[in-house]
């Protein structure tokens, strides 16, 4: 536990030493078990418990429980008081962003607002890297047959939804086009259609094997591409958090080995016969890389796709929203009412069809998601009760 660290090259900045309380020492959360985590310091690794306050904090609510990318205060124990110790985790600083799972709500400055059921999965994620490979020898779901030669397969649909998310968190989304040694032909057209599916966003090629367009992805965590708001203030030079969303196979561990260069990660040989790859394992949360910068990944960001998105939703499909401003009625259904903008930038062709059903699905999709969460979360509250309850009765039959 002796290496010791270079605080910006974790993306340490001057604002966030302004909001570090007095006599305690800045750490960033790699790993968190219960009731504890693993942080680094400029001294280098502590395994800290969380103090009193943070405990009283996380019980009223658990979105103020320290995750994986938090900035926090360590504040020095004396041998005595805990063994094994040298540090405990004090507070949780303010965060810029993050990826929330369930019962969280995001105010109009930005802010985090829980209602008391809401779990962070990662905190302080500048780039949401989103991979998806230029080819893949299946079909589409719910296509048949083979796909013709040139056209390219790439789910737009799932860069919609991983996009979503990852304004939803508050980070700025990028889309990397993976393998795209795989499919040369047609990849002006690929590149084309992801612009359209994710407006305002960059998209890349980026080749792990031959490293083609690795630098372009390092200088987005290098701070070279740092342009969002919550950023402000921040040494221009940060280093920047992202993570690397994608479907199993994208490449995701490749290219964070390629951005680390070494394998941090275990990548498996591809299947030469269709260039998809095997379910690979993830060894460490946090990968830090050597020219500054880190990326997280953790079982629970890896499932990410699966959760709440109803802002993000709105905001990759900003052309959708806008064009429904100018419907005659405000509660349009944008299917056969008079006066539709939207229909009529369908018939223009202004609007692709599929962009249209693709927003219906996930909007469909971000409701549900909010109700199952709620009713997850409703019974999961009366299991608990019901065991409180049962053990009152208990210890008051106990009690001579
Ligand atoms: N041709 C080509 N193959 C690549 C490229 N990048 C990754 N691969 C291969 O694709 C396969 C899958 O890559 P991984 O990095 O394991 O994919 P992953 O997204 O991490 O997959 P999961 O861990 O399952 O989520 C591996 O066999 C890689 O060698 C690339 O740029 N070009
Ligand atoms: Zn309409």
């Amino acid at each position: 536990m002796s290496s010791s660290f270079d605080l910006s090259l974790l993306g340490w900045h001057d604002r966030l030493e302004a909001l570090l309380p007095d006599g305690t020492v800045p750490a960033r959360v790699a790993r968190v078990h219960r009731g504890a985590a693993e942080v680094l310091s400029a001294g280098g690794e502590h395994h800290v418990r969380f103090g009193a306050r943070v405990r009283r904090a996380a019980a009223d609510d658990p979105v103020a429980l320290p995750c994986v990318g938090d900035w926090v205060a360590l504040s020095p124990l004396d041998a005595a008081a805990y063994e094994g110790g040298r540090y405990e985790l004090a507070a949780v600083l303010p965060r810029t962003t993050a990826f929330v799972r369930g019962g969280v709500s995001r105010d109009s400055r930005g802010g985090l607002s829980g209602d008391g059921q809401g779990q962070v999965l990662a905190a302080n994620v500048d780039v949401v890297f989103v991979a998806e490979p230029s080819m893949r020898s299946m079909p589409p779901e719910g296509v048949r047959g083979v796909l013709p030669p040139g056209k390219h397969s790439a789910d737009l649909g799932r860069i919609e939804r991983l996009v979503a998310l990852a304004w939803e968190s508050g980070a700025r989304p990028v889309v990397l086009i993976t393998k795209p040694d795989l499919f040369d032909l047609g990849l002006d057209d690929l590149l084309a259609d992801v612009a359209a599916a994710a407006p305002g966003v960059d998209v890349h090629p980026v080749c792990s094997l031959t490293g083609e367009g690795v630098d372009l992805v390092r200088a987005h965590l290098n701070g070279a591409h740092l342009t969002g708001a919550h950023l402000t203030g921040a040494r221009s030079a940060a280093a920047g958090t992202a993570v690397v969303l994608g479907p199993s196979g994208a490449g995701k561990s490749t290219l964070v080995n390629a951005l680390a260069g070494v394998d941090v990660m275990e990548t498996q040989q591809v299947r030469a016969a269709d260039g998809r790859g095997r379910h690979t394992t993830v060894h460490r949360e946090m990968i830090i890389l050597p020219g500054g910068g880190l990326i997280i990944d953790t079982p629970g960001i890896r499932r990410v796709g699966l959760y709440d998105m109803s802002d993000g939703v709105d905001r990759v499909f900003s052309d959708i929203e806008e064009l429904a401003e100018g419907c005659r009625f405000s509660d349009c259904g944008h299917t056969a009412e008079p006066g539709c903008a939207v229909q009529e930038a369908l018939e223009s062709g202004e609007l692709p069809e599929r962009r249209l059903e693709s927003w219906r699905r996930l909007r469909r999709e971000a409701r549900w998601m909010a109700t199952r969460t709620d009713a997850r979360l409703r019974s999961e509250e009366t299991r608990k009760w019901k065991i409180i309850h049962k053990e009152m009765r208990r210890s008051g039959r106990n009690r001579p």
